[in-house]
């Protein structure tokens, strides 16, 4: 079930920063050995009553000239309309109604999303209210006035938020069909791999259009089987803009990945695996998401016997916060190994709605814990009670213990691998969450 998602869009220092960090708060999800973009603050997980969404801040415009402005609004409004179920579009009380604010509710407008006008920097209710007023003009339905600095009125603003998402029983739930995200650099060869899948293989090729967003994701069938391939047409199709900004792509990534089960990330052999795949997988990995590592354009590099030894050591390596992933070398040139890639999406999708027997767990795990003394912290040890299984995509565990802060990391990471030891796992992360349960209960 994919999380709702709620973009943000406004003109520069009208406090969209400021909101974002409000809203997510402590909620940000910082794993600790991914790199990079979480803390980028460019999306976080917000929770609110009884309801998870992503939220995506789209700013990042360079104050320049209002041309500029006005076209990089249209530009981030545009991947908003794209991507989000609800767009907040903030103004700025203090600045007033701005031309260029004008221009961007016209488009949200026509694009018929649910839009909530947000009017911030009202940090005196009264003395702003005939101003908050004026936004009516907008057209985009009622303002809501908040102030971010001071945390004023966003009770009401996501109330509003949330009334607007689309219904949970959505046609995407009930469809079980594979979904797959296709991510990378720019140039690694994304289009030319499902190009080829779906020339070869004869596919029959339909577009179904997003129920709530307006990406456009394409059916290819094999061995008899449907799969869907989110938000290609835009791969194919060859980017308007030459060169997207990184956080465009980022929220396009995070965005796809987020509806997918298994996210395949391509690498080029011939540039080596680098940071910034390490950073765009780490969206799939903290996603709990099925990965699939590809090597593309492997035709065009110099091989001998240890080429692909070697290379998958430097993508473990490069990729070691998930050691889990399943790496295959193809090219999508000459369609090398490609096939392969239908057979690894099954094998992961089966592993990552695979359910463990509560009885086999505990069997391991007290098996693990006569091996290997769990530690100890001023002569108290950590206990372990019971482990059992509580969810799927990713396979989630609770653990009960005498004390939570005894139990270490590695000691988690140690009985994960006593876990994949036994039942492999491969291609999906595993999600540990450990509970206290006090020894006379
Ligand atoms: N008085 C007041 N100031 C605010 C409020 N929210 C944000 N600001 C200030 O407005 C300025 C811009 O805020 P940001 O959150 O950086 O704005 P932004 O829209 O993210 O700006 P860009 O990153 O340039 O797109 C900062 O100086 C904030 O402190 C508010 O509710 N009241
Ligand atoms: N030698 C070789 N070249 C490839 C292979 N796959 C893709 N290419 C070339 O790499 C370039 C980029 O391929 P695309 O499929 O457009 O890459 P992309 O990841 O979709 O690129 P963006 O749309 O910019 O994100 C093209 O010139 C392709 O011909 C391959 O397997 N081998």
């Amino acid at each position: 079930m994919s999380k709702p998602i709620v973009a943000i869009v406004g003109r520069p220092n009208v406090g969209k920063s400021t909101l974002f960090n409000a809203l997510a708060g402590e909620n940000i999800s910082i794993v600790k050995d991914t790199p990079g973009v979480t803390r980028d603050r460019i999306y976080a997980d917000v929770e609110w009553l009884n309801h998870t969404f992503t939220l995506i801040d789209t700013g990042g415009i360079e104050p320049d000239s209002n041309d500029i402005i006005l076209s990089q609004m249209r530009e981030q409004a545009q991947i908003a309309i794209d991507t989000a179920d609800v767009i907040l579009f903030m103004v700025d009380v203090k600045q007033g109604l701005v031309d260029s604010d004008s221009k961007v509710a016209d488009m949200l407008r026509r694009s018929h999303k649910p839009v909530v006008l947000t009017v911030n920097k009202v940090d005196h209710h009264e003395k702003f209210l005939a101003d908050v007023y004026e936004f009516y003009n907008l057209g985009i339905g009622d303002p809501f006035p908040i102030s971010s600095v001071n945390k004023q009125g966003l009770g009401d603003l996501l109330d509003q938020v949330i009334s607007l998402f689309p219904e949970s029983v959505t046609e995407e739930e009930e469809d079980d069909r594979p979904k797959i995200a296709v991510v990378g650099k720019p140039n690694v060869g994304k289009s030319s791999i499902i190009n080829k899948l779906l020339g070869e293989n004869r596919v029959i090729v339909s577009n179904i259009a997003g129920t709530t967003r307006d990406a456009i994701d394409t059916e290819v069938q094999w061995d008899g089987k449907e799969y869907v391939f989110i938000d290609t047409a835009g791969l194919r199709r060859k980017n308007k803009i030459k060169e997207e900004l990184e956080r465009y792509s980022i929220i396009r990534t995070v965005t796809a990945v987020e509806r997918a089960d298994v996210v395949v990330v391509v690498i080029d052999a011939t540039e080596g695996v680098t940071e910034q795949d390490a950073k765009i997988a780490g969206i799939a990995h903290d996603r709990g998401k099925g990965i699939l590592v590809v090597v593309n354009k492997w035709d065009a590099i110099e091989k001998d016997d240890k080429t692909i030894y070697k290379y998958t050591n430097k993508v473990k390596e490069v990729l070691s916060f998930m050691p889990y992933a399943e790496i295959m070398f193809v090219s999508a040139e000459t369609g090398q190994r490609l096939p392969k890639l239908f057979e690894k999406i099954d094998m992961i999708i089966e592993n990552q709605t695979m359910r463990i027997a509560t009885g086999v767990l505990n069997e391991i795990m007290s098996e693990a814990i006569a091996l290997q003394q769990p530690p100890s912290d001023k002569g108290k040890r950590l206990k372990l009670y019971y482990i059992t299984q509580v969810a799927v995509k990713p396979p989630t565990f609770v653990i009960f213990v005498n004390d939570k802060k005894l139990m270490h990391f590695s000691y988690t990471r140690y009985l994960e691998n006593k876990i994949r030891d036994t039942f492999g796992f491969k291609g999906t992360s595993l999600k540990f969450i450990i509970r206290e349960r006090k020894d006379n209960e």
